[in-house]
């Protein structure tokens, strides 16, 4: 049987400009009229080529810096990727500290937007709405605008979100991190429950026991580098080893 595809990047790369001179008083702009700002470049995704079957869970290893977060944002759609493409079989949600969610909406106008843009009708969101607000445990401030909300009030919500609206492919970067202990609990009961069946999820981690307990194959990545992706042990290997 062959397996149905989730994702595919083909030769995708992302590089970053970012400037190296401060000219951000008045005079320093004067002064530098004809002299535009240096600007550095960052290559933040070497081109890179993958597959991504429906089902799988996969890992995202590598060093602070090494484009783990880019790599997740272009597959998200957040950044057009500079080259190659990317094609996603599903709906998608990051749940990367709110990334995809409106600061400036509240926790329920949020629910709304995110949920109509996995695909849900108004009427599918009001049933399930009380369902989100209380496994994000957010009741108290659902008509807050969430700019005032702590990343893992964030985050929970987005987690929320996503499973309760049933996103197909989810984005994890460091969910395990930014919760507090009860909140990681609950992700981890919806990590072993059967609502992950037929998921795909990428999971960004530094800890190798959730990638090593939940991942069927792992990248490892370096300096904007895909350097390997297969056997999760293999991939936590390479990872350590980097760390040394
Ligand atoms: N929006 C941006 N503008 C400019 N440079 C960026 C931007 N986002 C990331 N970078 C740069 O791209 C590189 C990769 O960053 P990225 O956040 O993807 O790394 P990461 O592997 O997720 O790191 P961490 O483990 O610390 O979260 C870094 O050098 C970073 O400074």
């Amino acid at each position: 049987m062959t397996k149905a595809l989730a994702i595919q990047a083909k030769s995708i790369s992302k590089t970053f400009r970012i400037s190296e001179d401060s000219h951000n008083t008045v005079k320093h702009r004067l002064f530098n009229l004809f002299n535009p700002p240096r600007t550095k470049k960052v290559e933040a995704l070497k081109t890179m080529d993958f597959e991504i079957y429906k089902g799988e869970c996969i890992g995202l290893l590598g060093r602070n810096g090494c484009g783990k977060s880019t790599l997740i944002k272009l597959l998200a759609g957040v950044y057009p990727s500079d080259t190659g493409n990317i094609n996603i079989f599903g709906t998608t949600l990051l749940m990367n500290l709110g990334v995809g969610m409106s600061h400036e909406l509240t926790a329920r106008e949020n629910i709304y937007v995110s949920a109509s843009v996995l695909g849900l009708k108004i009427k599918e969101i009001d049933e399930i709405f009380d369902k989100i607000v209380d496994f994000a445990e957010l009741r108290e401030f659902i008509d807050s605008k969430i700019k005032f909300f702590s990343s893992g009030m964030v985050a929970r919500l987005a987690f929320s979100i996503a499973v309760n609206a049933g996103a197909d492919i989810m984005f994890l970067d460091e969910i395990f991190a930014v919760g507090d202990m009860k909140f990681q609990e609950k992700a981890i009961k919806v990590f072993e429950s059967s609502w992950i069946e037929g998921k795909t999820v990428i999971l960004v981690s530094h800890s190798m026991d959730t990638i090593k307990k939940y991942c069927n194959r792992t990248a490892f990545m370096k300096n904007g580098s895909l350097v390997y992706f297969g056997n999760t042990d293999k991939a936590i290997e390479m990872y350590v080893e980097d760390n040394h």
